[in-house]
């Protein structure tokens, strides 16, 4: 269990991390998401004792990271995939962690297994791509069998098939009871694989919920009303609060009028409706409702984090 009180960091003037509090629980994949810049990596170091709190704090299983004796036991984290001597091999740098904590070759190989690396662990890391790179990290997080695992990013650099490797490993390690901590900018990933998510936006915690409240919450107003008769039924629903997008002739996207309301508007109204669907949102499109505000670095023109490109993305995704 990973609990955070009131973590903050400053950076001279820069606050990377304001006051959040959250708590990973066990038995369940908790996703970490957020715009670049966010805070994310800031919070997972000060977790596992690498950058010190400005204000609050941060345990593991209940202890500060660093009042754990064999940490290893405790928590394995994969943070940076590069963060390994470039001249050791794979074999000789999951050795040379295990020794730190007493743990020998043969939870060494088993490791190595778990990840597919036997063919490449006797190599230099030095010629490792980012793939083999983030394997052998997440070979390190799994060295002392630890009840908390904090992945940052761990599908980066990871082919298709690494990507669901990586899905179903920490699925698998939930349902083991574990822990599960992973941070991804890769929202259908997080959809797939997390069953609650913290979303982070400025330092701030904007979001903290299961993922299907998270879209619900985010984007569970749009009603798609595909009618010949488009154009009238438009101009009768309009109204202050009122949000129509149209995207095919005979296609309305409306926010802020609930479905069953619609329905009764064309049929007194004599309006022929071909489709009145609530539009299920996906992760992606709930995630930029609620950053929209929140980013840091924004990309200008078409797509960028708008409301409209939202809606545009939802209305977009249910007609494929
Ligand atoms: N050592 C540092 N000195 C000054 N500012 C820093 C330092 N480390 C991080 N920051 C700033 O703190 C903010 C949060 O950074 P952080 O790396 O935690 O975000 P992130 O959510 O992990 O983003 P990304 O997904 O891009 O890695 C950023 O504005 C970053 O520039």
């Amino acid at each position: 269990m990973i609990e955070v009180q009131g973590l903050t960091k400053r950076y001279g003037d820069k606050t990377a991390v304001d006051g959040i509090s959250f708590t990973a629980e066990p038995g369940v994949v908790t996703g970490f998401l957020g715009p670049n810049g966010a805070g994310k990596s800031t919070t997972m170091r000060m977790i596992v004792g690498l950058d010190r709190p400005t204000a609050g704090s941060a345990t593991v299983n209940g202890k500060r990271y660093a009042d754990h004796s064999a940490p290893l036991h405790e928590v394995g984290a994969l943070l940076d995939a590069k963060a390994v001597h470039p001249g050791r091999s794979a074999l000789g740098h999951l050795l040379a962690m295990g020794a730190t904590h007493g743990i020998g070759r043969t939870r060494v190989d088993e490791v190595i297994a778990i990840t597919g690396l036997e063919s490449v662990a006797k190599k230099r890391v030095r010629g490792f791509s980012l793939g083999m790179g983030q394997r052998l990290g997440i070979a390190a997080a799994l060295l002392g069998d630890p009840a908390t695992l904090i992945l940052d990013e761990p599908v980066n650099g990871l082919d298709p098939e690494g990507v669901i490797w990586v899905r179903t490993l920490a699925r698998q390690l939930a349902a083991e009871g574990r822990t599960v901590f992973l941070s991804s900018h890769l929202m259908s990933e997080m959809a797939q694989t997390a069953d609650h998510i913290i979303v982070l936006g400025r330092g701030r915690v904007i979001a903290d919920s299961s993922v299907g409240e998270i879209i619900a919450l985010s984007s569970g107003t749009a009603v798609r009303v595909r009618t010949p008769d488009a154009d009238r039924f438009a101009s009768l629903i309009a109204a202050p609060g009122v949000t129509i997008t149209r995207s095919e002739s005979d296609l309305l996207v409306v926010n802020g009028v609930p479905a069953p309301r619609l329905g009764e508007l064309a049929s007194s109204n004599g309006v022929i409706l071909h489709e009145l669907t609530p539009a299920a949102g996906t992760l992606e499109d709930a995630y930029l409702t609620l950053t929209q505000d929140e980013v840091e670095y924004h990309a200008g023109g078409p797509g960028a984090a708008t409301p409209a490109a939202a809606t545009a993305a939802m209305t977009e995704g249910a007609t494929r």
